[in-house]
């Protein structure tokens, strides 16, 4: 549910941040002192976050305000593009070290992109061509793998019988849940996905947050939305991005009803953005 505009819109951005008591709740990932910039631009600056297991975190704010620049940093996406300073710490280890293979990290924190990306190639390539390049070779591990990712996917049943059919030939929703079950077959904890139900029908949109839903069973979701809708429907925990800020970050029942932050409010009701 959405509340009504707030009367102070002007009222100075507070910092809201909401701190897990780690006493009763399993942090998969966590930001301390994170800043980012694209040359001598600070695109972000975000202090700590913590990031619950198997719980879904949306992070929503307007355009620009840094939620891209974040998630991409969670699985070192900005190498090369911007300069990350500050620590993302996962299972006690700072992913930003020289010490850390990225490939390897990447293997553990996946990512789904906004605009579908399969191969071009078969289903059952797209799946497995991640894992044979790893080395796996057994027909019997594939064919499983294939299986479950596709059912974790929500799309087995509609392509059991054309696993060797071109990818590209997928609807746009079926290419997003193949894109999802390719990140999923290699096993990760963490799963980012960035918009990635921006480029779809209300349809396939709704099927892709289904699947998410289910696959918070087993995984720690974090995704980036400008759907509000679809935010307060799936994520347990919501960020709200302002100018590169972590303006409030509470449970999405909190945020989607009563935000302390009046721009959260103000963001939330279609005030701006
Ligand atoms: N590759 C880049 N090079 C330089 N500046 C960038 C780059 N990517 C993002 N920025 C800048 O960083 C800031 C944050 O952008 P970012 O894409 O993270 O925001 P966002 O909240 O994800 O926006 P959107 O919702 O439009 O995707 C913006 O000022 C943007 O112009």
């Amino acid at each position: 549910m959405m509340t009504e505009p707030s009367a102070s819109t002007t009222q100075a951005p507070e910092r809201n941040i909401f701190q897990f008591d780690e006493q009763q709740h399993e942090i998969a990932l966590s930001t301390h002192n994170l800043h980012v910039y694209y040359g001598d631009n600070e695109a972000l600056s975000e202090g700590d976050l913590q990031f619950e297991r198997y719980k879904i975190t949306a992070l929503i704010g307007a355009s620009g305000s840094g939620k891209s620049t974040f998630l991409r940093s969670l699985n070192r996406m900005n190498d090369g593009v911007a300069r990350v300073d500050g620590q993302i710490m996962y299972r006690g280890l700072d992913i930003n070290s020289n010490q850390i293979d990225v490939y390897e990290m990447r293997r553990h924190i996946g990512m789904v992109f906004q605009r579908p990306n399969p191969f071009a190639k078969s289903i059952y390539d797209n799946i497995t061509f991640a894992l044979k390049q790893r080395g796996l070779r057994d027909r019997h591990q594939l064919d499983e793998i294939v299986e479950t990712s596709l059912r974790q996917a929500a799309m087995w049943d509609q392509v059991k019988d054309e696993l060797h059919k071109s990818a590209l030939a997928l609807s746009g929703g079926q290419q997003q849940r193949l894109c999802i079950a390719r990140a999923v077959a290699m096993k990760p904890d963490i799963l980012l996905l960035d918009e990635p139900a921006s480029a779809l029908d209300p349809v396939a949109t709704s099927q892709i947050e289904d699947t998410l839903l289910k696959l918070k069973e087993h995984y720690t979701i974090i995704i980036v939305t400008h759907n509000m809708q679809q935010a307060a429907r799936i994520s347990d925990f919501t960020a709200f991005f302002h100018l590169g800020k972590v303006l409030e970050y509470d449970e999405a029942r909190k945020i989607f009803t009563r935000p302390k932050v009046a721009i959260t409010n103000d963001y939330i009701s279609g005030n701006f953005g």
